[in-house]
């Protein structure tokens, strides 16, 4: 854990004091401590919260490992409501401590379903400081591998209920360039089912014009519905998180092996790229919207000097002080002064980017990569960026990695400066040619266009428009600015034939500028007069209120066919209005039914049968006829779990007869808070059921089956876990029949804590 080239760079940044040095390095070489959040909606998080503080802690307080105090989990003291938690124990401890074994099974379980999210510290706080609301248009630009996706998404369902959905109205677009990375998006996102997620696959310094319909709230009331009707708009958002690419050197507490290679070329190199996507999410906010761009990052090349050359570009923007938001978060302000190295070697001796033009000769300049927006902006200009308004975070502090946080917001221009451009427009005009008569043009991260090939450009509209729209007259004759929707743009996205061809032939740019396929699968609106809609909502129960014509397929053909998706309203029209390939999505909204497979399904003549999934029951829930949710107690939901199929017969009444009343099917059982022996459910718990002739299935899968056998019973009492625990045994008897014979004793080959969990 040393690397030369590292204190150099760094003590010549003056990132910190003097006499903080010893104490950064020294934070730097130590392991990170484990910390994870309580995820979902507030309510179902504080319940599960609740258990942690006060059944878990108390568990784990006073415990001497080896003849040492081992200290309880503790809650990290900046993160909202005391959700998020800090475990500094050695695996040792946790492998060896029957408590904190135990304390580990339980948050491998609960995070394997999606209730705990292990997750750096750090990285829990861009989410915080973007503020989302669940009416907000949001977007999270380099995603992968999703977690804080995850918060934002939790944001948007702020307001979900212990069982149900919100259903908010914003929209969360969680993208990311690395088509594979995608995957782990859908994956995390699976955890928090939302009809307001899409997921798309894009460079995201190129990110495609979104175009939206009108909107009843873009017009003036008065405005004509034919009119509003006919145009479209680009969609602009009110959140933006730009948690790009970088070196990484925040995290070297954990990833150890970056000692080895770090070297500051890296930072350099992605400098430009940063802007580049910063500069992008900047053209894509609504006035008065928040964009928060951050690093896992401390060299100030990636981080004040981006955000200095991003502001200087582009007017309009400011940063936001957020040095209180968060009163028990311990930061350093952003830096104003620094001095890129410009080779491997930390040769720092050039102060501006001038001396160092100069200093090159004609060849050199040629193959410089060297920007200018690498060094500081003038001190006076870096004032009135108010660059110390960034948050920077030190191992040190508060025991956490490193990070970087910096908040704009979007202002709208004073009224006398929309004609003349204010000073700092100008300067940033000037940034990018200084020095245009004397030394060839200093290249800049804006020189590159901010919409090339594929990114759409034909309906990229003044910034605010939507805004300018409601305080304008009504455009009667359509104005041109807004673009008409044409017939066929109202029609699902593309027809079979289309997909057909396009599998065959159409290549686009991927990651890295490559070639490369676009594999997914159309997204097709079914009609709500669908027959298999009209099914689902007879036999699944559903009311008139339930928005059927928000469901859609994966299929170019909009067959129902396995899987039904349903969106929000905004989900439904980005769908419509864009081509599905241009802006490569890959997934929106969320699975909400599945067709029934098996024997009895695929009998001739049989009606095909859809059934809610677990995933998407919360979304469903508020839309199902209130008489048809069977009502259950504890001790029906143990059987269930205790048995893949227990009969009907044998469970006890009133549910017995309950359940054999209904026709074969998919059920919603609710089941009551209440107490058996050694289990209690603390409140209710809406899960779905698959009735068949002679017996009853809990359609949730393993994993969340024995998280929630351990939450309830304290022990994994589920069918799966027992069957793999029976296996283990025979094995363990095989095996310990075999060594036997060779004159061995069990316990010579099994450690000590598996003969435990066996007898178990
Ligand atoms: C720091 S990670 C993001 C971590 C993520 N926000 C999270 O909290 O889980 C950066 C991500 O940016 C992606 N990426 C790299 N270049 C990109 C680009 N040009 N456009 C979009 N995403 C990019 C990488 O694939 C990587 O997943």
């Amino acid at each position: 854990m040393h690397n030369e080239r590292f204190e150099r760079y760094y003590k010549a940044q003056s990132i910190l004091p003097d006499d903080e040095w010893d104490r950064f390095m020294e934070a730097m070489r130590t392991p990170l401590p484990t910390t994870f959040r309580v995820t979902g909606s507030r309510q179902a998080a504080r319940l599960l919260n609740d258990t942690i503080k006060d059944i878990h802690v108390p568990h784990l307080t006073n415990i001497i490992f080896e003849g040492e105090a081992v200290p309880p989990p503790a809650q990290i003291p900046w993160y909202p409501e005391g959700l998020a938690w800090q475990l500094n124990v050695a695996k040792k401890v946790v492998r060896k401590s029957p408590e904190f074994k135990k304390f580990h099974s339980f948050l491998v379980y609960e995070t394997e379903v999606g209730n705990i999210s292990r997750q750096e510290a750090v990285s829990m706080l861009p989410p915080l400081f973007l503020e989302v609301e669940p009416h907000h248009r949001v977007i999270d630009m380099c995603a992968a591998p999703g977690s804080k996706t995850a918060q934002l998404l939790e944001a948007m369902h702020a307001h979900d209920s212990m069982t149900a959905s919100s259903y908010p109205s914003g929209l969360l677009i969680a993208n990311d360039s690395d088509y594979k990375r995608t995957h782990m998006l859908i994956h995390q996102a699976a955890r928090l089912p939302s009809p307001a997620l899409i997921v798309t696959n894009h460079d995201a310094s190129i990110y495609p014009a979104i175009k939206i319909p009108s909107e009843q709230s873009v017009f003036p009331s008065n405005t004509k519905p034919r009119v509003a009707a006919k145009k479209q708009y680009q969609l602009l958002f009110d959140r933006i998180l730009c948690d790009v690419p970088c070196s990484g050197d925040g995290t070297l507490r954990k990833n150890v092996a970056i000692w080895k290679h770090w070297q500051p070329m890296d930072g350099n190199g992605l400098h430009s790229l940063q802007i580049r996507i910063l500069q992008r999410g900047m053209r894509m906010l609504k006035k008065g919207g928040r964009i928060v761009y951050s690093t896992c990052s401390l060299n100030p090349v990636e981080n004040e000097a981006v955000v200095a050359a991003a502001l200087q570009s582009i007017p309009g923007f400011e940063l936001v002080d957020m040095s209180n938001h968060l009163p028990c978060l311990v930061h350093r302000h952003g830096m104003i002064s620094w001095v890129p190295t410009v080779d491997r070697n930390i040769t720092t001796d050039f102060l501006t980017y001038e001396d160092y033009w100069n200093s090159l000769s004609e060849e050199k300049r040629q193959q410089s990569k060297m920007l200018e927006s690498h060094w500081p902006p003038m001190p006076e200009e870096a004032q009135s960026l108010n660059l110390t308004r960034c948050i920077r975070i030190y191992p040190h502090l508060q025991d956490t990695g490193g990070f970087f946080i910096a908040v704009l917001q979007k202002v709208p221009p004073p009224p006398d400066n929309r004609r003349n451009p204010d000073r700092r427009s100008r300067q940033a005009e000037a940034v990018g040619d200084p020095y245009a008569s004397t030394v060839k043009k200093p290249k800049l991260a804006d020189d590159q266009p901010s919409t090339p090939e594929g990114a759409s450009t034909d309906i990229e509209l003044p910034e605010g428009i939507e805004d300018e729209l409601l305080d304008g007259p009504e455009d009667e004759d359509e104005g041109n600015l807004p673009t008409e929707v044409s017939e066929s743009q109202r029609r699902p996205a593309i027809s079979p034939e289309e997909f057909k061809q396009q599998q065959k032939g159409k290549k686009h740019r991927g990651d890295g500028g490559g070639v490369v396929h676009f594999k997914e699968n159309p997204f097709t609106f079914v009609s709500p007069g669908d027959p298999i809609i009209q099914t689902c909502m007879r036999k699944l129960h559903l009311q008139s209120s339930f928005p059927a014509q928000n469901i859609l397929v994966r299929n170019p053909e909009g067959d129902p066919v396995r899987s039904l998706y349903m969106t929000n309203d905004i989900v439904k029209h980005i769908v419509q209005h864009n081509d599905y390939v241009r802006m490569r999505l890959m997934t929106a909204g969320t699975k909400v039914f599945a067709k029934q497979e098996g024997v009895e399904a695929k009998r001739e003549g049989v009606e095909p049968q859809f059934r809610t999934l677990a995933e998407g029951l919360p979304v469903v829930l508020p839309y199902i006829e209130p008489g048809a949710i069977l009502e259950a107690d504890v001790v029906t939901l143990k059987i269930l779990m205790e048995a893949y199929y227990p009969l009907c017969t044998g469970f006890t009444e009133p549910f017995k007869s309950l359940i054999e009343s209904q026709v074969t099917g998919s059920y919603v059982v609710r089941f009551r808070p209440g107490q058996i022996k050694n289990a209690t459910l603390f409140c209710e718990l809406v899960l779905p059921i698959w009735k068949s002739n002679v017996s009853v299935t809990l359609m949730i899968d393993k994993k969340a089956k024995s998280a929630l056998s351990l939450r309830l019973f304290g022990e994994d009492i589920t069918v799966a876990t027992k069957d793999a625990a029976r296996k283990k045994q025979e094995s363990t008897l095989t095996d310990g029949a075999a060594i036997l014979k060779e004159g061995a004793t069990i316990e010579d080959r099994i450690p000590p804590e598996k003969t435990g969990s066996t007898s178990e």
